[in-house]
């Protein structure tokens, strides 16, 4: 399949394994980013050839620069360098793979040109994602979801074409790591604990999240926004085995859903593919050997962060910006070591409570709620 990718957050986890499924289709590579990892970076690009190679980082770049010298690879650095590569004319697909908000940008841009956007960021339509698919239906791009619930319900939809069929999207939730925990302990939870993640091997941003269930929220947003549907319409149930990857229920009450052995490389693949599928990278499921399948319930005391990402949702306009930029900041300190586990959530839920909500936000007020959360989230 002759495809080309701009591939932004090529060296993180989704990025790292987005390259491998491009390999193994035979696709090109257009422009590769990253944040600080040089060395990481460098050796993608001897291996894939990209017009251009993107720091965020400025010193960064500069080291890069001097280290592709023997190439034609063009540098670039902070967000006008992603935005480039988010618009290269030679990219048919923009694979977003940066971890945090710091995605929407390039994401806006590249709707701008009417490119499609394999859409691992969930950042992106947790805080925007009225605007963002607003735009996409105003420019004719295709938004394909790699997040591996939403890219079940995707796959769940095919051959559906009238939304008002669906009952209800239910997202599944590994429960992570602190599942079945009392409340007091998961409080005080070590950083170490927080990022074993049962099931899936991540960056650290999103095992923090999926440890105190912000995740579920996030991608409860996430559905609401990509499949445009209310609240009400979508459910959560806890399955640890991350086999089923979501289903969708339709008002006959058949209920569809995608299983597949946890690895991303699947949804990856088929959001560069679709609406074709091609060999597999990822390998299979076999329903003979793999555990029984268990359901249960979430538990939202247990887990503040679920309830408080639900409540942004009902809420809408800049409530879900403010949500994000909160949690992104107070999981950084989290990982810093400079804040416990419990006050994760006691963070976000002040900037919920003191940042002031706009409704039908423009771009300008969505960042502008997002540095308000995170100034309230760090000096509480
Ligand atoms: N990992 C997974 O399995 C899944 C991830 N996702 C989503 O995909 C996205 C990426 O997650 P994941 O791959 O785990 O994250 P990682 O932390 O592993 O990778 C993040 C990537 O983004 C780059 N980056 C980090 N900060 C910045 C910044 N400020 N500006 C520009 N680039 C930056 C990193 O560069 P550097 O390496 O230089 O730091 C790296 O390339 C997230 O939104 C996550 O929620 C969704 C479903 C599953
Ligand atoms: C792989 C993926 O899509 C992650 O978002 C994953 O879902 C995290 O697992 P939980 O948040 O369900 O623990
Ligand atoms: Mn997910």
């Amino acid at each position: 399949m002759s495809k080309c990718i701009s591939l932004l957050g090529s060296t993180g986890s989704i990025g790292r394994q987005s390259l491998e499924v491009i390999a193994a289709c035979g696709m090109t590579v257009a422009a590769l980013t990253a944040n600080r990892d040089v060395e990481r970076l460098e050796e993608q690009c001897r291996q894939f050839r990209p017009e251009l190679a993107v720091m965020m980082d400025p010193a960064a770049a500069a080291d890069l620069r001097t280290r592709l010298a023997d190439t034609p690879i063009r540098v670039s650095s902070g967000m006008e360098g992603l935005i480039e590569a988010a618009t290269l004319e030679g990219a048919d697909t923009v694979l977003t793979a940066v971890v945090g908000m710091v995605g929407l940008r390039p994401t806006l841009a590249a709707i701008r040109q009417g490119k499609r956007i394999a859409l691992a960021n969930k950042e992106t339509l947790v805080c925007a994602g009225e605007l963002v698919m607003e735009a996409a239906d105003a420019h004719g791009a295709e938004i394909v979801p790699v997040d591996s619930e939403h890219s079940a319900i995707f796959q769940c939809l095919q051959g559906s074409r009238d939304r008002g069929e669906v009952k209800r999207l239910i997202l599944t939730a590994s429960g992570g790591p602190f599942w079945g925990w009392e409340k007091e302990k998961i409080a005080s939870a070590t950083v170490e604990q927080a990022l074993k993640h049962p099931n899936w091997s991540m960056g650290a941003k999103i095992t923090v999240d999926s440890a105190s269930l912000m995740n579920k929220g996030l991608e409860f947003i996430e559905a609401m926004r990509l499949y445009r549907l209310p609240p009400e319409k979508i459910s959560i149930v806890v399955h640890r085995e991350s086999i089923v990857h979501s289903l969708v229920e339709y008002c006959d009450n058949a209920i569809l859903a995608q299983l597949g052995v946890p690895d991303m490389r699947l949804p990856i693949q088929y959001a560069l593919t679709w609406p074709a599928r091609t060999a597999a990278v990822a390998k299979p499921l076999d329903l003979l050997t793999c555990p029984p399948l268990t359901f249960h319930a979430p538990d939202y005391d247990a887990f503040p962060c679920l309830s408080l990402a639900l409540a942004a949702a009902r809420t809408g306009g800049t409530a879900t910006a403010a949500l994000n930029g909160a949690n992104e900041a107070a999981v950084a300190l989290f990982l810093a070591g400079k804040i416990s586990f419990g006050e994760i959530a006691q963070r976000v839920e002040h900037a919920l409570a003191t940042v002031p909500v706009a409704q039908r936000p423009e771009l300008e007020d969505v960042l502008a709620a997002d540095q308000a959360a995170r100034r309230a989230a760090e000096t509480l």
